[in-house]
């Protein structure tokens, strides 16, 4: 029988799920619990069994290839939130690697969205080198630190935020109660931002049985504004650590989410004044996230990782740079080149701090760039400059990189908090 790439039908999702599991070098058991929540995953809003966006590929049967595409809602500049197809669940098993396998699924899902009318397509890369061909730039990138709390020089007598606002521990209960408004409240105020379902929540409280790895509840608090507003969210796990009669405790954030500066402050200073709490892991930030100088000691906060994140592959480009702000006023002819022909083309960007336009033009370029350098640049979070340097951006009129700095980059950077 011939290798055939083609959509799911719901007996084959035990086989589909077992090559996933291969394909991200677990083991290739499936449990039935997976499958029964693997299933409601897929299932649309009606509840039927819906596999439209869910690919395989079948060698004499069996499956050898996974991808999976779903509906996601992304941040951009400004606020506003663009309809993104998001890409996850990508294998390709060992015996069949590049033959093609991924290439064609992602085609296919391409295609698909651009149909739809799909603004962008997103995804989280396993390895930078696998999706630059097919468009995507990186457009986001987080930054995890590791504070030394003792180098760190706050204040140990921190009774709690000195603002009226509180600090309280919570249960998963309450998180659900209070989480999914609040990361409403971040989404439309960080660019970058993805929208969080029912089941994200229900899954990370530990309501919702994903898979064979047992929940295990963290730490909660919240924080509450002096006039009673939840504007902030911590989660994290400690590991109950000594030497030698010394508390050497390891806090993994899972979570920190604040929508004020006073929150923001007093979730930190809260964690890292914590008894028994030697070192402090942030989980993944946005670069420029503000802890490493909240401290009196800055250089108590180590980098122990900094890599690109959400990968952005423009579909639209209208309705993408029309969608986000500009804080100075400028236009710009853009040369965007795609070797799959979704998003090429000669595009007019007038844009200012009261709105933008961006339609196709006969002018002549200013810039010229792969859409997934657009894709790269679209959030603002790099320079056209530094990618002309790399020669990745050409410039065909003089001044007009300086003219793209000024109006995509943004004075805060994109943050994508969230793994898909
Ligand atoms: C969004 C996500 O889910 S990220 C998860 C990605 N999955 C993994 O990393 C799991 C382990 N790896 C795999 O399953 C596979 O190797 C995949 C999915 C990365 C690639 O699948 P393949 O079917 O081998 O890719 P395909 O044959 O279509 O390759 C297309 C091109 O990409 C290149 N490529 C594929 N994977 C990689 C890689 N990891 N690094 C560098 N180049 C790569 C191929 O060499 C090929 O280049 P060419 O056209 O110049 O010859």
């Amino acid at each position: 029988m011939s290798l055939e790439v083609r959509t799911l039908t719901e007996l084959d999702l035990p086989d589909w799920i077992r090559a996933l599991h291969t394909g991200f070098l677990r083991s290739p058991a499936v449990s039935k619990e997976e499958v029964e929540s693997r299933r409601t995953l897929m299932s649309a809003a009606e509840g039927a069994f819906d596999s439209d966006r869910t690919q395989g590929a079948f060698d004499a049967g069996r499956c050898v290839a996974t991808f999976r595409s779903f509906v996601q809602r992304l941040t951009v500049p400004g606020g506003t939130a663009v309809a993104a197809n998001a890409i996850s669940n990508v294998t390709v098993s060992p015996t069949h690697r590049r033959r093609g396998l991924l290439s064609r699924m992602m085609d296919t899902d391409a295609r698909a969205a651009k149909e739809r009318g799909d603004v962008v397509s997103t995804l989280i890369a396993a390895e930078y080198p696998i999706y630059g061909r097919y468009g995507f730039g990186p457009a986001t990138w987080a930054t995890e630190w590791e504070v030394d709390t003792a180098r760190a020089g706050l204040d140990p007598r921190y009774a709690g935020p000195s603002d009226g606002g509180r600090v309280d521990l919570a249960g998963p209960a309450e998180v659900r109660e209070h989480g999914p408004g609040l990361h409403e409240r971040l989404r439309a105020a960080r660019h970058g931002v993805i929208d969080r379902t029912e089941r994200w929540w229900l899954r990370n409280t530990g309501a919702l049985a994903v898979d064979d790895r047992p929940w295990q509840e963290p730490f909660y608090a919240l924080y509450r504004s002096p006039g009673g507003t939840v504007d902030g969210l911590l989660a994290y796990t400690a590991d109950d650590r000594w030497e030698a009669k010394v508390p050497q405790g390891v806090v993994q954030v899972l979570e920190l989410t604040a929508v004020s500066p006073a929150a923001e402050r007093a979730l930190w200073h809260f964690l890292l004044s914590t008894d028994l709490v030697a070192r402090v892991r942030t989980g993944l930030r946005a670069p420029d996230d503000v802890l490493p100088l909240l401290l009196p000691d800055p250089r108590a906060a180590r980098t122990v990782t900094h890599a690109d994140y959400l990968w952005v592959r423009p579909l639209d480009v209208p309705a993408l740079l029309t969608a986000r702000t500009y804080t100075t006023p400028g236009s710009l002819v853009l040369e965007v080149a795609d070797r799959a022909g979704l998003a090429n083309g000669r595009f007019l960007l007038e844009a200012g701090p009261d709105g933008a336009t961006c339609v196709p033009t006969a002018r002549g370029a200013e810039l010229s760039l792969d859409v997934a350098e657009l894709g790269t640049l679209a959030l603002g979070d790099e320079a056209a400059s530094r990618l002309a340097v790399l020669g990745r951006v050409s410039e065909e009129r003089a001044g007009a990189l300086a003219v793209a700095d000024g109006l995509l980059r943004t004075a805060r950077r994109p943050w994508c908090p969230d793994v898909f």
